[in-house]
């Protein structure tokens, strides 16, 4: 089976005519949370950031984190507790989640990393410019250290030189971390966008962005880490890429438990990663109740399980063309099991639809903090991004993380 993401990729080009846009919020199922989504994580992911250990880390979070600790989140309790459809709010965790996040200790170290300043020169440009400067090397650094081994990739590269640009003041940078935080609580507003597809807008806060922008910056660091991946017959993804749980292998269309080409174990998915996967689909699955007469939403959006996560992170000229995610088991796509996909940083233009036909395809715009979902009777969509908009990250999130220009994307998948 393939899941042919190089097939098409050259098809979608930016600014191509679709004949069906919905960029608008779909009006047939509208849902507004009560609340913004607490920060149910602190002191974990966060941990990771700042106190990370390589390689003894990802081999700890391997003992202490196995399926075990998974399986405790999908229980019928915790999974009743959030299907209870009186309960309208997005955002409640129940205790025992609240108790695993807190339980839960990312000892990975930083310190261990390869500084990109190895493959880049150095910038006294405004640390914006210099990003952008460094994506470009970066590029150009595939090309010389092209592969797996050698390869590292930084998504949130050091800050470096002094910035020219005078910075905004403290007004203006408060002003605008109120409308973002606003803007969050205003906008978390769940929509069916078909049958087992379901959009959660800024479902993930800035908090937790931050913290997932930072795990993955230690995992992409790490063994089995970010790299330049190529289909079979040799074009590239247009994107970086790494995986948790199992290895996705594009030139084989197959997972693996250890990625062949470097021998590197796929770190784990982290606890709270399944928290937030786990939310997310529970709170689909009210919004689906709730707006229509669906009275086996099981069947319609059911419940999953992650073990895989694929990362990609695209530059600003990244896309993904038109493909089906089809490579998790016979059962797995049988039960339309659900892809969960969280958008981080820089938006994008997502295609959708049921043809392998860019003209055809429905677009929507994912923006940082998005969580979309597609399972059931739409887990078998094309679907790709076709542009990356430049300059959209949310300011706090490029401040507190220094991530690139551009665009981090997870989708979990039960294999
Ligand atoms: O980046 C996205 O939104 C989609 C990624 C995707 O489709 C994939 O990794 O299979
Ligand atoms: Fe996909």
């Amino acid at each position: 089976m393939s899941r042919g993401r190089g097939k098409s990729f050259h098809h979608v080009s930016p600014g191509s005519g679709w004949k069906h846009c919905i960029d608008k919020t779909p009006s047939n199922c509208v849902y507004r949370a009560k609340s913004p989504a607490p920060d149910v994580s602190a002191n974990s992911l966060e941990a990771g950031g700042s106190n990370m250990k390589q390689p003894e880390s990802l081999d700890a979070l391997d003992s202490v984190h196995g399926n075990d600790d998974l399986h405790s989140l999908s229980t019928p309790d915790s999974k009743e507790s959030h299907l209870d459809v009186n309960r309208i709010q997005i955002g409640e965790t129940p205790k025992k989640e609240a108790d695993d996040a807190a339980s839960f200790k990312l000892k990975t170290d930083f310190s261990g990393k390869v500084k990109v300043a190895d493959i880049q020169e150095e910038s006294s440009l405004p640390s914006k410019a210099n990003a952008e400067d460094q994506a470009v090397s970066l590029e150009k650094g595939a090309k010389n250290l092209e592969g797996i081994g050698g390869f590292r990739f930084d998504i949130c590269p050091p800050k470096t030189g002094t910035p020219v640009m005078l910075k905004p003041s403290l007004l203006v940078k408060n002003r605008q971390k109120r409308n973002e935080m606003k803007l969050s609580m205003e906008a978390q507003i769940g929509s069916e966008l078909r049958s087992g597809m379901v959009l959660l807008k800024s479902y993930l806060s800035l908090s937790d962005q931050v913290k997932i922008v930072k795990a993955c910056q230690g995992y992409g660091l790490g063994p089995g880490g970010f790299y330049q991946p190529s289909y079979h017959g040799g074009g590239r993804l247009h994107l970086k890429m790494m995986c948790l749980g199992k290895n996705w292998d594009p030139e084989t269309s197959k997972y693996e438990d250890i990625r062949s080409a470097d021998g590197a174990k796929p770190p784990n998915i982290p606890t709270e990663f399944y928290q937030f996967v786990s939310k997310a689909i529970q709170d689909s699955q009210v919004i689906i109740k709730g707006n229509s007469k669906v009275r086996n939403v099981e069947a319609e959006l059911p419940w999953m399980s992650p073990n895989i996560c694929l990362v990609n992170f695209y530059s600003t000229t990244g896309k993904l063309g038109l493909h089906q995610d089809k490579d998790e088991s016979r059962e797995s796509l049988a039960k339309g099991l659900p892809v969960v996909s969280f958008s981080i940083g820089d938006s994008a233009e997502f295609l959708y639809g049921d043809h392998r036909d860019e003209d055809q395809a429905q677009k929507v715009k994912l923006e940082s903090g998005d969580v979309l979902i597609f399972g059931g009777k739409s887990r078998h969509i094309f679907h790709g991004v076709s542009t990356i908009f430049r300059d959209t990250t949310p300011k706090t999130l490029q401040e507190e993380t220094n991530i690139l220009p551009g665009r981090l994307n997870l989708t979990f998948r039960q294999y």
